[in-house]
């Protein structure tokens, strides 16, 4: 079943289009990857289907409700419930421990102190950093840290999670290692995954690669290994 539509969705800054129309769906469960060149919309698209950005133009469906005209509140709360969301960066709170980090979207929810730790610490057991419980990010490495930022992103057992170049910042044996680790546990909980990568390598791990060029999707169904005419890859 198609849960997350996008139909027709245009966003430009200014004077700067970054999505010309772009049309995807996205089933329960369903693990997308989406690629392409520096520049072609990828982040703007992840941001619309995420409702952090509304479209200039066009539509965003989750559960055959539109969401793109909600109000902001609206969308956030959909961030905090339905939604999870991961960047680049893990963005954890360097005051808190990764229990704490992890607990918070939980506690946000209103969720109880001790039943939010105790998940937040299943939820980092499984991503492989248990024993990092009562560690603050500054003492993490890049990877364990991202480790805690997707333990966060999940802790909530979002029905869509939206990564933006999760691994990015991380070398590619590590990226490799906890991404596949992330499609496990999001295979294993029903979670679908909208991933923006510029690794190829990364893509195969998707049920589906969808490519974007200039704003709109590339349908030639030649993919990366398209000859580019400008940008760079
Ligand atoms: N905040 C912004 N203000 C102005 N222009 C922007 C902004 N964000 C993105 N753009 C422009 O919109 C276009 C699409 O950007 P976007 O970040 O979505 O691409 P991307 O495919 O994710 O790029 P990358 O792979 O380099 O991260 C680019 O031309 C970019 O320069």
């Amino acid at each position: 079943m198609t849960e997350l539509q996008a139909r027709a969705v245009a966003k430009a800054y200014g004077h700067t289009p970054a999505l010309r129309g772009v049309t995807l769906d996205v089933a329960e469960g369903e693990i997308v990857a989406v690629t392409g060149p520096s520049g072609c919309g990828k982040s703007t698209l992840l941001h619309c289907l995420a409702g952090i950005l509304r479209p200039d133009a066009g539509e965003v469906s989750w559960n055959g409700q539109r969401i793109d005209t909600w109000s902001e509140a609206a969308r956030s709360k959909l961030r905090r419930t339905e939604f999870g969301v991961l960047f680049q960066f893990g963005q954890l709170v360097a005051e808190l421990t990764a229990a704490e980090n992890v607990a918070l979207p939980l506690l946000l929810a209103g969720t109880g102190r001790r039943e939010a730790r105790t998940a937040a610490v299943s939820w980092l057991d499984r991503l492989g950093v248990a024993d990092l419980a009562d560690t603050r990010p500054g003492e993490m490495s890049g990877g364990q840290q991202q480790r805690c930022a997707m333990a966060r992103a999940l802790v909530t057992e979002p029905r869509v999670l939206f990564a933006d170049e999760p691994t990015g910042a991380l070398d590619t044996l590590a990226g490799e290692q906890v991404l596949t680790r992330l499609v496990r546990l999001a295979r294993e909980q029903g979670t679908a995954v909208v991933l923006v990568t510029h690794e190829p390598r990364i893509a195969a791990y998707a049920d589906r690669e969808v490519v974007l060029r200039d704003g709109v999707v590339d349908d030639t169904g030649l993919g990366l290994d398209a000859p580019l005419t400008g940008g760079q890859r």
